[in-house]
């Protein structure tokens, strides 16, 4: 087998919950109003409003921004709230708002596989545009270079083993060659049903009870990047 590509979730694996749920969803809540009023007939983002309102069933851009906000607070993944997301935080991270969090071992283990010849990839329900914003503002300083693929929902749901199956196809990979690494087991059952191996990142700073046991649905478990070794099964 030739070295195993690394699929990687980013919340929860590669960076913080709490990053993600205290830094860039109440930016999002608090700008989206001001953001679709100014720039609501843009096509890009225009395409997304209207997506979110089919699914909001809403008749104004103001029930559009309500129903939003709900699915902010239920932290929905829903691919057009995704899309909004990644179109509005571009401006927090170019006002120096805030810089994207990632776990130093997940810095330091990501250079090494990729310096060893590891193919990197990233699969997350925040938006492709999203990532690229997350790596490339990162606190470890500008990440993307280390990645050559990138997948959000538009492929399919993180849940659904369909999803697994596409992203091997477009990589071009058996899905046996693919580590996909998450902290969600269900994202975990869901790439080993297509074939891939998987990693659970059970990180104390983001869960505070370990997982054990039944817990961990027979996935390795890691408390940290460097303890994977990505060619292990
Ligand atoms: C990369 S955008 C910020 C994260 C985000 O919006 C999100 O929903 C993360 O979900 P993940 O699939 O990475 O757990
Ligand atoms: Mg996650």
């Amino acid at each position: 087998m030739s070295k195993r590509l690394i699929l990687t979730d980013i919340e929860g694996t590669t960076s913080s919950i709490a990053f993600v749920k205290q830094v860039l969803f109440p930016y999002a809540r608090s700008h989206i109003a001001k953001f679709i009023a100014e720039h609501g007939e843009e096509p890009d983002v225009r395409r997304w409003v209207e997506a979110a309102s089919e699914d909001l069933n809403s008749q104004s851009d103001r029930d559009t921004v309500r129903g939003l906000i709900g699915w902010i607070d239920q932290d929905r993944k829903h691919t057009a709230l995704k899309a909004l997301q990644g179109l509005l935080w571009k401006h927090g991270y170019a006002a120096g708002d805030y810089r994207a969090h990632v776990y130093a071992d997940a810095v330091e283990s990501l250079r090494r596989w990729h310096a060893d010849g590891h193919t990197l990839a990233v699969y997350s329900s925040g938006s492709v545009p999203a990532q690229h914003l997350f790596f490339g503002y990162s606190e470890a300083g500008d990440l993307r270079p280390l990645f050559d693929a990138w997948f959000d929902t538009e492929i399919g749901g993180k849940r659904d083993s369909d999803s697994y199956r596409r992203i091997a196809n477009e990589l071009q990979r058996n899905s046996a060659e693919i580590l996909f690494l998450s902290d969600v087991v269900e994202e975990l059952d869901a790439a080993r049903d297509a074939g891939c191996a998987t990693a659970l990142l059970d990180r104390r700073s983001d869960y505070a009870e370990a997982r054990h046991g039944e817990a961990c649905h027979g996935h390795p478990r890691y408390e940290r990047f460097d303890e994977i070794n990505p060619n292990q099964p």
